[in-house]
Order: structure tokens, then sequence, then C-alpha cells
């Protein structure tokens, strides 16, 4: 058997084209989105990240705001550039790149950024919302790369309800809220949240139909551990010598040979990376939608 491949790219465009039609919607109404980025110091794969970003927003008409501090910001400056954001009319929504360099203090970063504007999900009031399951009138930007997630396994008709899920991982961004989500109701997958500490990692991916994979340890998810027929999700990146040429390249966290047992495999890259970035574009959509309703 040869996995199915959930194609990011492809399902990445879908939700773009949609985005696009909503867009050219609110602009007749008087309003045009706009994202913010946030760029603290010059590491090269954030860099790259921003970047990405500013393309995907011009693709779909979404105005673009770009904010670049230098490496040896304080916190105050960074303070102050959320400041700006938050005042500044044209951002609908915006995001402050993670990680910040060393010594700055990303838990106050994230807390000073207006919820209303925060279109990576990661203020604490949109996690608490999250928790809470707050949908409807209120409802939240919810964390860019989990619901890329559900909305790429959804669009290929992936079962999720009463199905195991396994999610390798519990960071802020990945997997401590996709646990939140998948068992949300409507969703109601039951989830086992796995770590460092996990003491029978294998164990616990074999149970899965459904394994997202989000450490940054290149190919630690092994073909033995996947139930045939599994849905694999590879989210994590680390960057590697390529034995050949020496060049740098990007590894996932699951091993290739994942793909002959598994039956559909997010790829990384071209899996769950585009449907994070179109995500983000959604969530500032919502919040000029949002905006327009207030
Ligand atoms: N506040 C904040 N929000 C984020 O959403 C955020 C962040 N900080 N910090 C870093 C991570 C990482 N991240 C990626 C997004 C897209 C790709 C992506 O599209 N990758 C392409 C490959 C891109 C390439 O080749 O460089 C792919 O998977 O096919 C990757 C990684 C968002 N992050």
């Amino acid at each position: 058997m040869t996995a199915i491949t959930l194609d990011g790219v492809a399902t990445a465009t879908a939700v773009k084209t949609e985005l696009a039609a909503r867009i050219t919607a609110l602009k007749a109404q008087g309003i045009t989105p706009g994202l913010g980025t946030l760029l603290v110091g010059d590491d090269p794969g954030s860099r790259s990240y921003v970047a990405g970003k500013h393309r995907d927003c011009a693709e779909v008409g979404i105005e673009s705001i770009r904010v670049d501090l230098p490496a040896t910001a304080t916190d105050a400056d960074v303070r102050a550039a959320i400041d700006e954001l938050n005042a500044n009319p044209a951002v609908t929504g915006y995001i402050v790149q993670l990680p910040l360099p060393k010594g700055l203090d990303e838990h106050a970063a994230l807390e000073a950024i207006d919820p209303a504007k925060d279109a990576d999900g990661l203020h604490p009031t949109n996690l608490g919302r999250l928790v809470l399951g707050i949908e409807g009138e209120l409802h939240s930007p919810l964390p860019c790369t989990p619901a890329g997630i559900v909305e790429m396994l959804q669009r290929y008709n992936v079962p999720i309800s009463g199905k195991h899920v396994t999610v390798v991982g519990r960071g802020l961004t990945v997997g401590r809220p996709l646990g939140l989500l998948f068992t949300r109701k409507g969703l109601d997958a039951t989830v086992t949240l796995t770590h460092s500490r996990t003491v029978d990692l294998a164990a616990e991916v074999r149970r899965a139909d459904i394994v997202v994979a989000a450490v940054g340890v290149a190919h630690l998810i092994k073909p033995e551990w996947i139930k045939p027929g599994a849905a694999v999700l590879d989210v994590g990146i680390t960057r590697v010598q390529d034995e050949e040429t020496g060049k740098g390249k990007l590894t996932g966290d699951v091993d290739p040979a994942v793909a002959s047992v598994a039956g559909y495999l997010s790829p990384n890259p071209g899996g769950v990376g585009p449907m994070t970035r179109a995500m983000l574009l959604s969530n500032v959509v919502d919040a000029a939608e949002r905006a327009l309703t207030r």
C-alpha cells in the first residue's frame, strides 16, 4: 500500500481561492484586510517565513504591513512596536514571529497583542476561548497550525469523530492547542498528547488512527509504529546537511518509509506548512469580517 498524499500546497490554494472571494466582498464594503508581521532579529528561517507570508497576502489581495526590529531590540522596543500595530487601523490582524531572540519575553509580547487582532490565536484570551469552546458570535482565532491540520483532514474526508489521535509534541503553537481542538464538540476525537518524557512512544503511536508529529526530531516516527491505514501528518522541521551535496535542507519528523504503511501522509515540506499560512490569512479575513459587524 502507498499512502494518499495530503497535499498542503493544493489544499492551501483551494482555501486561498475561497478567501479571495471574501476579500473582494470586504473591499466592496470599504474594508481592506491587512496583515502585520513583527520580526525581531535576523534568523534566516524566520526571515524566509515572514517573506512567505507577505507573498501570500499579495496573492489574495490582503495588504501587508511589515515591522522589523534588530536583534538588539529590548522588551520595551518590542512593546512599542506591538502598541503601534494595535493602534494602526490598516492592520486588521498581525503576528509576532516566534521565537523571539534569546532574552526577550515572549509571554509578555503575546499578552500585549490586542486579542481582536491576534492572527495567530496565541493571545491568552484566545487560547482561553479555545479551552472554553467559545464559538459563534464571539468566535475567536484558532492557532494556525492546528487549524490547518484539521482543515486538511476534513477536506480529504479523513474521519475524525471517535478516532484516536496521537500528538507527538506539546509545544505552544502545535501540540498543546491541537489536543484541545481535536477533543472539541463536533470533532470528538480521543487524544493522547505525548512528549519527551513519554515512556513508550511507539505504543502510543501504534494505537493512533491519526498521528501528528511536531517535535523537530528528524525521522523519529518509524514505519513499524504506524497502524496500517492511519493518517500521518509530519509537522516537525529540522535543518540537516544533505550528505551528497553538503547543502542544508529541511527534514521532517516522519521516516519516509512510513508511506508504505500509512493510509494518508502529509509530507514535509508540502503539507501542513502551506496550510498554516493559509489559516493565518483566514484568521485575518475573519477578524476583518468581525470588525465589520461590531
Ligand atoms: N508567530 C508565529 N506564527 C507562526 O505561524 C510561526 C512562527 N511564529 N514561527 C515559526 C513557525 C513555523 N511556521 C511555518 C509556516 C509555514 C511553513 C511552510 O510553508 N513551509 C513550506 C516550506 C518552506 C521552505 O521551503 O522554507 C512547506 O512546508 O512546504 C513552515 C513553517 C510558522 N510559524
